[in-house]
């Protein structure tokens, strides 16, 4: 059921391309059914596999850039030559339900976010992998790009990786296991913290009643 009283969380999943932020937002969505992940606008190239409005929205150039001139994105960006924006009806949509939304986005788009009106709610998460050799062999091994695709991506990893220190979580994703525990002990705990606010207070004040009738 949705809850309209609850503030959404918006909770933001960066890293260097490969490090394994799509994994780890499925094995979320599979965890709770209730998290919405919000589908991303690009125009890149689907990858084998990759659907339309499933992974990404497909834009031509001409209609990414009229989503943005009609105000349409929470933000956008330019990422490894393509465009990449999130659609801000769907996720407007889920703030009013209360429910909580993921994010892949890159460090520009977390910074845009946190920036937004919606900034307070924000919950942002940096994935480091546990070296660079293994952030490549997963590139290579994911055998979705070209080579000269996985070097260029290669080469902005460490761009990406500077901007770490701007997120409220960084976790290594060495074990993805372990990697997809953390992640839930962090929603899990940033939940409790809002509920706090919210659905706990008119629990206090029943608290409150019941000793002041006794
Ligand atoms: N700013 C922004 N970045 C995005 C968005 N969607 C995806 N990205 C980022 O764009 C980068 C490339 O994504 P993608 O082409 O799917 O490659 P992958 O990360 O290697 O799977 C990643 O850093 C994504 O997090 C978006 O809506 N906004
Ligand atoms: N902890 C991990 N150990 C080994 N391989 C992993 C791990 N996490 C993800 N991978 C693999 O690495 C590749 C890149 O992961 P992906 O989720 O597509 O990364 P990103 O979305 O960050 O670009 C995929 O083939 C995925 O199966």
């Amino acid at each position: 059921m949705p809850d309209t009283n609850r503030r959404g969380l918006l909770i933001i999943l960066s890293s260097p391309s490969g490090a394994g932020k799509s994994t780890l937002a499925k094995r979320l969505m599979n965890w709770d059914s209730t998290l919405r992940f919000s589908v991303s606008a690009t125009t890149r190239d689907p990858r084998p596999g990759e659907s339309d409005g499933v992974e990404y929205f497909f834009k031509s150039r001409a209609e990414f850039e009229k989503m943005v001139d009609q105000g349409d994105m929470l933000e956008h960006a330019e990422v490894f030559g393509n465009f990449y924006g999130t659609p801000k009806g769907p996720v407007e949509a889920a703030m009013g339900e209360g429910r909580d939304t993921l994010f892949d986005v890159d460090w520009q788009g977390g910074q845009q976010i946190r920036n937004s009106s919606l900034g307070k709610d924000v919950v942002s998460i940096f994935i480091l992998p546990p070296s660079i050799a293994a952030l490549e062999e997963r590139l290579r091994s994911r055998a979705q790009d070209s080579d000269a695709v996985i070097n260029g991506r290669m080469e902005k990893s460490l761009a990406e990786i500077s901007h770490w220190s701007e997120y409220d979580y960084v976790l290594v994703n060495d074990d993805l296991d372990r990697a997809e525990e953390q992640l839930r002990t962090i929603l899990t705990a940033e939940r409790s913290r809002r509920d706090r606010q919210t659905g706990l207070s008119e629990f206090v004040r029943k608290l409150n009643r019941e000793f002041e009738a006794r």
